[in-house]
């Protein structure tokens, strides 16, 4: 039996950056990674990265190609980065391998045929297990072929020329528009009456728009009820009729990787399989934590990287930090442009009951677009008409999800709306469209 300061299951983002941390304290440190092609997490091999730069080289026009040719050297690199970041620590031990817990203070790591290789102990255990795609029970899913998850459809050899995606969260949305860059024709069943409901409706609107442009086409209020082949081509029945295309994207959510032997342990699980933890992170067991995706919540890596801050803090620091006090959480959907969101849509803070103003600018009316040869979208904020705080943003448009940062420093900073309004922004800039569109 080997014995650590700190075990990490799960090589992901709040994982990895906590074992150089600990490690450059002095601690000892394991982290148990099951598959060497996830050396560096979710986001880096199969999330975040190569989704990006299949967005980033579809927009850019290049070829299929081309464009998985970049996406499989950015991975590779950065995957060989990540193991041998921790592997040259002298005080962090990598071990490939599945991790079982035997109790609360043991984990046995188990080789492909279920052997066990080694047991180990640590003072403190970390899960950062990360979550997968949720594969829906529906008649025909197993049986039919070319229906792939987002790891599968960004493995492809060959373009398909009709794809059709099931869901419409991020998922579908930027692989809608990675596809259509592509010249795919894109088809999304979406179960819900509208897309993007729970965003502002001008936006909203703008960014429908904007797919319908691209010929993306919306099969709204459908349910599906089976998949089948016909002439070996998927068929995906649905209550609004039958749709047959060459592939089938599932983006129909995430499910927790809990699949650890936690029956050994006093760990408790939530309603949705997640890990339960409190405002520390801490497990129903005090000396383990569960970070990241495995624990419910917002899925986002820099959620994962902010769960890192509160276990450090927690375990080596002062014990402030934590999930109450992580500020306003940004988001950007990645589309061609993105969408940057980050706190109540006017409707939502009238609800909430506030006194609200808006302000808002079409992209055409800022300068830089002239530059960026892109007039597409519309960005939107709501600030509170008592207070002048900022209570939201939906920026669509170019750049966005980088100034939609600015925004979360002033709300987090209680900046009032003005100050932005009078700020000097370099030129030309898209920020600079702050000046009018706080403007209100
Ligand atoms: C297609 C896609 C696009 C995304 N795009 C974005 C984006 O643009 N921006 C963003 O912020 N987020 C994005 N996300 C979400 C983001 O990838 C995750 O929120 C982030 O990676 C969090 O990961 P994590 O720290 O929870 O662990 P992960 O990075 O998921 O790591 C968990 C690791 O644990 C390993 N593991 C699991 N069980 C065991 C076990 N029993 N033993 C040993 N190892 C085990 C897994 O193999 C995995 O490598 C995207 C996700 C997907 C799927
Ligand atoms: N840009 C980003 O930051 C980014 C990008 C991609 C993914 N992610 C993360 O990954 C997570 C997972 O993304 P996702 O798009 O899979 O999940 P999601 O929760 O955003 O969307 C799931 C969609 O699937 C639909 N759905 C669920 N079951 C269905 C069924 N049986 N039939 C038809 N539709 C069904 C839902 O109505 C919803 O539209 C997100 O929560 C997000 O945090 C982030």
């Amino acid at each position: 039996m080997k014995q650590y300061d700190t075990l990490i299951i799960g090589f992901g983002k709040a994982g990895k950056t906590l074992a150089k941390d600990f490690a450059a304290q002095g601690q000892q440190i394991a982290v148990v990674e099951q598959d060497s092609n996830m050396y560096g997490g979710t986001c880096i091999n199969v999330g975040c990265i190569p989704s990006k730069t299949l967005l980033h080289e579809s927009t850019e026009q290049n070829s299929f190609s081309e464009t998985m040719t970049r996406k499989k050297d950015v991975v590779a690199a950065l995957n060989k980065k990540n193991f041998n970041n921790l592997d040259s620590d002298d005080n962090i031990d990598v071990y490939t391998y599945k991790a079982q817990f035997k109790d609360n203070e043991t984990v046995i790591l188990l080789d492909e045929s279920n052997e066990t290789v080694e047991t180990l102990q640590a003072k403190n255990i970390v899960i950062n297990t990360g979550n997968r795609s949720n594969i829906p029970d529906i008649e025909g899913i197993k049986s039919t072929e070319n229906i792939y998850d987002s790891k599968g459809i960004m493995e492809l050899d060959n373009l398909p020329e009709q794809l059709v995606i099931i869901g419409a969260g991020y998922i579908a949305l930027e692989f809608a528009t990675i596809f259509s860059n592509l010249g795919s024709k894109v088809k999304i069943v979406n179960s819900q009456k509208h897309v993007l409901i729970t965003e502002d409706r001008d936006v909203a609107s703008s960014i429908y728009e904007e797919f319908l442009n691209r010929g993306i086409e919306f099969i709204d209020d459908a349910e599906v009820t089976a998949f089948s082949t016909e002439g070996n081509r998927p068929k995906v029945h649905t209550t609004q009729g039958d749709i047959i295309g060459d592939a089938v994207l599932l983006a129909t959510g995430r499910v927790p990787n809990t699949d650890l032997a936690l029956e050994n342990t006093d760990i408790q699980l939530g309603d949705k399989g997640e890990i339960k933890v409190n405002e520390f992170l801490q497990t129903t067991v005090d000396h383990i934590y569960a970070v990241g995706d495995v624990k419910g919540g917002a899925q986002f890596t820099y959620i994962s990287l902010d769960d890192y801050r509160i276990v450090k803090d927690h375990l080596t620091g002062s014990q402030q930090r934590s999930t109450k006090n992580r500020g306003h959480v940004p988001y950007t959907v990645f589309l061609d442009p993105p969408l940057a969101r980050i706190g109540f849509t006017a409707s939502k803070a009238k609800k909430e009951g506030h006194h609200i103003k808006e302000g808002k600018i079409e992209v055409k009316n800022i300068p830089r677009h002239k530059v960026n040869h892109d007039d597409r979208g519309l960005f939107k904020v709501v600030v509170d008409a008592d207070s002048d705080l900022i209570l939201g943003a939906s920026l669509f448009g170019k750049e966005s999800e980088e100034i939609i940062n600015f925004i979360k420093l002033a709300m987090d900073q209680d900046i009032p709306y003005t100050t932005l309004r009078d700020n000097i922004y370099t030129h030309p800039t898209m920020v600079e469209s702050f000046n009018d569109l706080f403007n209100i």
